[in-house]
């Protein structure tokens, strides 16, 4: 042990299980016991979800910023991604190091500015044309209507096929995998797919076809001599700056994989909370109306539009602040780290929460009021970085963080200039669940209204 080891501060932690360490009450509600952590053990807390691994939840700043940015080369994705890479591949998401960052080279151009502005049609598009099927008065499952209509941006951006197509081909077979990918990830002991039970069969089942799926998409288009300003496109004539080479099919197909899914569901929760949070504030709400009236008016929305709704992209700033979609992000040691005053070892589970950052009443003032106005006066100057990241950082930050916002301002915009909406008078009272996104539990339900846009009422 070296001299400075006696400097070093050991975290403290609940007690758990000999076996199952904390899984117990991390499973029952992950963020709450996070923030149960923090609140009560401060900026590192140690705690087990299983018999071996050390897990430690850190929620300070600038220990997060040396995580994520400085010193993110002591660190790797976690072994929870492993359980996803039947599904990913090497995709984004779940691939590492030197290869990640090859990735990350091929696939930058098709997030750039002038290809989201592009996207930003196929969005309104998309939302306008699955807004034509909603009627006055009636009561939908929004939960759902958010899914499809964020599966059917990805799916046009992607390949250029409409929902309905791209739903039965492509979204249906991912959402099977991916529920049972999620299964596997948070259970204690993962069998290998080869081992023959109900759920590896299905699993695998919903793979193959999957595979199958994307492989001729993937031919059509090598055999395709026609140039294509799809996501696809851009994937498939991506050279790297350094060795000049494109991608394989196999990594092609990881990439789409990752970004069909990590592209649709996380901005559709985002869409969601709004919706709900705006049924809860009517002021916000007006003030929301104030702006599209103004800005919009009864034209189509634009995907010009979007740098001039100020106050609707604060809403969306304020929504995933109180209901980050990705409520934590954990990494692995992969090196013996010193971090602040404190050394990780190789092994050792490092989890980072948004969730519980983004409601710490240091950096927050009345942490869970729904306050849009916050945001105003580049209030995120004035706080430490990494206090508030709903889109992670460093290199491995959301390569869709534009397009996320870009979506969701535009798709709440064609609704809101349309349509209000108010909870279920019956509703349960709104909770979040999470798998590996935040989502409201059970749904949301909700009564639509037309807005008459010439009175410019509701
Ligand atoms: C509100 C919506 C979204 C949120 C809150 C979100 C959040 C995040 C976060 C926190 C990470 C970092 C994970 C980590 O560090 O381990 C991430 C990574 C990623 N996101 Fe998003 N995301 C959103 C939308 C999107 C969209 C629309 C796309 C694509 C169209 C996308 C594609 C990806 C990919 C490919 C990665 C992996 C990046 C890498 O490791 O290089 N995300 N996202």
């Amino acid at each position: 042990m070296s001299d400075r080891t006696t400097f070093f501060k050991s975290p403290k932690g609940p007690k758990g299980k000999i076996i199952t360490g904390n899984l117990k009450a991390f499973r029952s509600d992950p963020p709450g016991f996070l923030t149960q952590l923090a609140t009560e053990f401060g900026e590192v807390v140690k705690f087990r979800l299983g018999p071996l691994q050390n897990f430690y939840l850190v929620s300070d700043p600038e220990m997060i910023k040396q995580i994520l940015v400085t010193k993110q080369k002591n660190f790797m994705k976690s072994d929870d991604f492993k359980a996803l890479k039947p599904i990913f591949g090497e995709g984004l998401l779940t691939s590492d190091k030197e290869f990640h960052m090859q990735q990350r080279r091929l696939i930058q151009p098709a997030f750039k500015k002038s290809h989201i502005i592009d996207y930003g049609q196929n969005m309104i598009d998309v939302a306008s044309d699955y807004l034509s099927t909603w009627k006055d008065g009636e009561e939908r499952i929004i939960t759902q209507d958010m899914m499809s209509i964020t599966l059917g941006v990805i799916c046009k951006t992607m390949f250029n096929i409409d929902f309905k197509e791209g739903y039965q081909k492509i979204g249906q077979p991912i959402e099977t995998a991916m529920n049972l990918a999620v299964r596997r990830m948070r259970s204690l002991i993962q069998l290998p797919l080869w081992v023959p039970t109900k759920r590896n069969r299905d699993s695998k089942k919903a793979i193959r076809s999957l595979d199958h799926i994307i492989a001729e998409i993937i031919q059509k288009r090598r055999n395709d001599p026609a140039k294509h300003e799809d996501m696809l496109g851009i994937i498939m004539d991506a050279r790297d700056d350094i060795d000049g080479l494109g991608m394989s099919d196999k990594q092609v197909r990881d990439e789409l994989m990752t970004i069909f899914i990590a592209g649709h569901e996380t901005t559709a929760n985002a869409l969601s909370w709004t919706l709900y949070l705006l049924s809860q504030h009517p002021e916000v709400e007006a003030k929301m109306y104030e702006e599209i009236n103004r800005v919009i008016g009864s034209r189509p929305p634009t995907p010009d539009d979007f740098m001039k709704l100020t106050y609707t992209q604060n809403i969306m700033w304020e929504s995933m602040r109180l209901y980050p979609p990705a409520f934590v992000t954990s990494r692995k040691v992969d090196k013996d780290v010193e971090i602040k005053d404190y050394r990780f070892k190789k092994g050792d589970v490092i989890l980072v929460s948004q969730y519980v950052m983004h409601r710490k009443p240091e950096y927050f003032q009345n942490p869970t009021s729904f306050i849009p106005e916050r945001f105003e006066n580049n209030f995120i100057k004035t706080i430490p970085s990494y206090a508030f990241f709903p889109f992670g950082g460093g290199p491995r930050v959301c390569i869709g963080n534009h397009f996320a916002m870009m979506e969701a301002v535009l798709v709440l915009v064609t609704i809101a200039q349309r349509f209000r909406l108010k909870l279920a008078p019956d509703h349960h009272v709104v909770k979040n669940y999470s798998t590996i996104t935040l989502r409201p539990k059970r749904g949301l339900r909700m009564i639509i209204q037309e807005r008459n846009l010439k009175r410019n009422t509701l």
